[in-house]
């Protein structure tokens, strides 16, 4: 059974739009370790220009590291093995990371946690706009009650003067994609943004974020650990397992025909497929115990000496997808 995002049909990308020429953003094999956690390894992805890129993966799969490395904002005592992140061809992982990241707009994942309860919704955005836009305050103010409308927020004006606890959740959440898109972002960088909402909010705020990335041609990172929500918003794919990339693809055609053992097994999971609630036998290792070669060779019905020698290449598909296990093919029952 196809996967639905159980959300209205949003606008699609423009024809060919996520294609067009260079990536804004370019993770080339990233390792990421936390003193001797080994959070990601050897992670390589391309969000297209105009284009939207979801990251799928089970809790702490290494999602949120992925996202804080790009913003810039990685934990004290990380280290960077190995790899690079290119924004627009410039290395955010280098000295020019403070003016990259004015250019990278961020909508955090709790809308009640996200906002400072003693200043005024207005003067939070219009600080994050006199540190990384032009422009005079009359301007600042201009665009964002442009901006507030765009998010459809009722009374702009007097949104700006109101405080975070005068909003509801929902509202909140249009503030804050407001104050990612105010300093003209090329990419908007998106953590589960609707974890913390209702299902008909939900649907409201990714139907908007959807027709914003689509009318305003920006580029979308997008989070999430909700294969109906990736549906709804995003136009590929790559299913991270335990900091390994081990699928990348069209979200349809990864979602109606997953090739990695690991994302069939976790979309055979889905409430919308699942015939029983056996789930995936074993659990995700630890970040301080990953095994050798291909992370999820423990738990994986194809797994073979090889699997635990060398982590697999990404073996190109065809039509923009990729896998990394050699054993794909094959059929395996479920355990
Ligand atoms: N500061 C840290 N020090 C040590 N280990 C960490 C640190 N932050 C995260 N980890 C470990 O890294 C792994 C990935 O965590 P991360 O938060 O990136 O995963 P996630 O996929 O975003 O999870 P969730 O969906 O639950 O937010 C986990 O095993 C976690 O315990």
């Amino acid at each position: 059974m196809a996967i639905s995002s159980g959300w209205p049909i949003q606008p699609s990308a423009p024809s060919g739009a996520a294609t067009i020429g260079q990536p804004v953003l370019s993770i080339e094999n990233l390792s990421v370790h936390i003193g001797p956690a080994r959070i990601l390894q050897e992670v390589t992805l391309q969000v297209p220009r105009a284009g939207t890129l979801g990251i799928v993966g089970e809790s702490g799969c290494g999602k949120s590291t992925l996202l804080r490395a790009v913003l810039g904002i990685l934990p004290g005592g990380a280290t960077v093995p190995k790899g690079a992140i290119l924004f627009d061809g410039e290395d955010i992982l280098t000295d020019c990371a403070a003016t990259v990241r004015g250019r990278i707009g961020y909508v955090p994942q709790d809308p009640y946690l996200s906002l400072n309860p003693v200043f005024r919704a207005g003067d939070q955005i219009f600080e994050v706009m006199r540190r990384h836009a032009k422009g005079s305050r009359a301007d600042h103010k201009a665009k964002l009650i442009e901006l507030l409308r765009a998010v459809q927020l009722p009374d702009p004006e007097a949104a700006l003067r109101k405080y975070p606890h005068q909003f509801s959740g929902g509202q909140r959440q249009r503030l804050l994609i407001a104050a990612a898109l105010a300093c003209d972002p090329a990419l908007v960088v998106a953590d589960e943004p609707t974890t913390a909402l209702d299902v008909t909010t939900q649907r409201e705020i990714l139907g908007l974020l959807r027709q914003l990335t689509v009318e305003r041609g920006l580029s979308l990172l997008f989070v999430t650990h909700d294969f109906g929500v990736l549906a709804a918003v995003c136009d590929r794919v790559a299913v991270l397992y335990a900091g390994q990339v081990v699928e990348h693809g069209p979200t349809r055609a990864v979602l109606d025909d997953p090739q990695h053992p690991y994302a069939r097994m976790l979309l055979a999971c889905h409430p919308d497929r699942a015939t029983d609630l056996g789930g995936i036998p074993g659990t995700v290792p630890a970040a301080t115990a990953q095994p050798p070669g291909c992370r999820f060779h423990p738990r994986c019905p194809l797994a073979r000496a090889a699997c635990a020698e060398a982590p697999p290449p990404m073996l190109p598909l065809g039509a923009g997808r990729s896998v990394a296990c050699p054993f794909h093919a094959e059929a395996f029952a479920r355990a």
